[in-house]
């Protein structure tokens, strides 16, 4: 079971706070996080995937009782996001397989499997700056998920996408719904926040 916990969170921007005095333990399944344009969302999921120092408080992983490493979240973390970017000069499969080679690990066929899932078969070879919003974002997912990680941060992970995206979300959800699995799932849109077991509302610090 790989268990979250934050404590006593703070993330200020020079004089402006964020958040402060948060406290949320989480273990298993998807959660969401709530809260209005501007409340914390991304900056909350940026402390916790490691992209932004916390002004104060901790942020504690554990996949049953032990504590993980840095070195050890990041191997079992997958992160989506709309600021997360690829290269735009790179192909579908280029990008992937240099993750992959950032990675130092063979992942096999898992990076042509994924672009097949996320419906990017016909464009792997086309730049990600050529291919369209929605195929861009559709890429994202396929770079967080192609090493099978068994956290995942989502940051409006729908944006852009069609009702077959839609649907991509959902399976995602279904599957890191799942034994040592934990998908953290950030958004303003009520039909992805439905797909999580519980919701945190950044903007009360509690459960909806
Ligand atoms: N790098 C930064 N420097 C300064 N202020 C920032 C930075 N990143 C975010 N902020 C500020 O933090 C606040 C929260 O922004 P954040 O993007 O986390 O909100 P959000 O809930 O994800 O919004 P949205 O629903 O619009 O995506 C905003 O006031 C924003 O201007």
């Amino acid at each position: 079971m790989i268990t979250l916990q934050l404590t006593d969170l703070k993330k200020s921007f020079g004089p402006n706070t964020v958040f402060e005095h948060l406290d949320l333990t989480h273990s298993q399944g998807p959660l969401g996080i709530a809260g209005s344009n501007g409340s914390g969302k991304s900056t909350l999921l940026q402390c916790i995937g490691g992209l932004l120092p916390p002004t104060n408080g901790t942020i504690t992983w554990k996949e049953q009782s032990e504590v993980l490493s840095s070195g050890a979240i990041q191997q079992r973390l997958g992160y989506a996001a709309p600021y997360i970017n690829l290269y735009d000069e790179l192909s579908c499969l280029e990008n992937l397989s240099f993750l992959a080679n950032v990675r130092l690990q063979d992942y096999g066929s898992n990076i042509e499997e994924w672009l097949q899932k996320v419906g990017l078969g016909g464009v792997v070879d086309q730049p990600f700056g050529k291919i369209s919003t929605g195929q861009r974002q559709r890429l994202r997912l396929a770079a967080a998920l192609f090493h099978q990680p068994n956290i995942l941060l989502l940051d409006e992970p729908g944006s852009n996408l069609d009702k077959s995206g839609e649907q991509l979300v959902k399976e995602i959800a279904l599957q890191f719904s799942g034994d040592n699995k934990l998908l953290i799932l950030a958004s303003n849109n009520n039909q992805e926040l439905n797909l999580c077991q519980k919701v945190y509302s950044i903007e009360t610090q509690a459960f909806l």
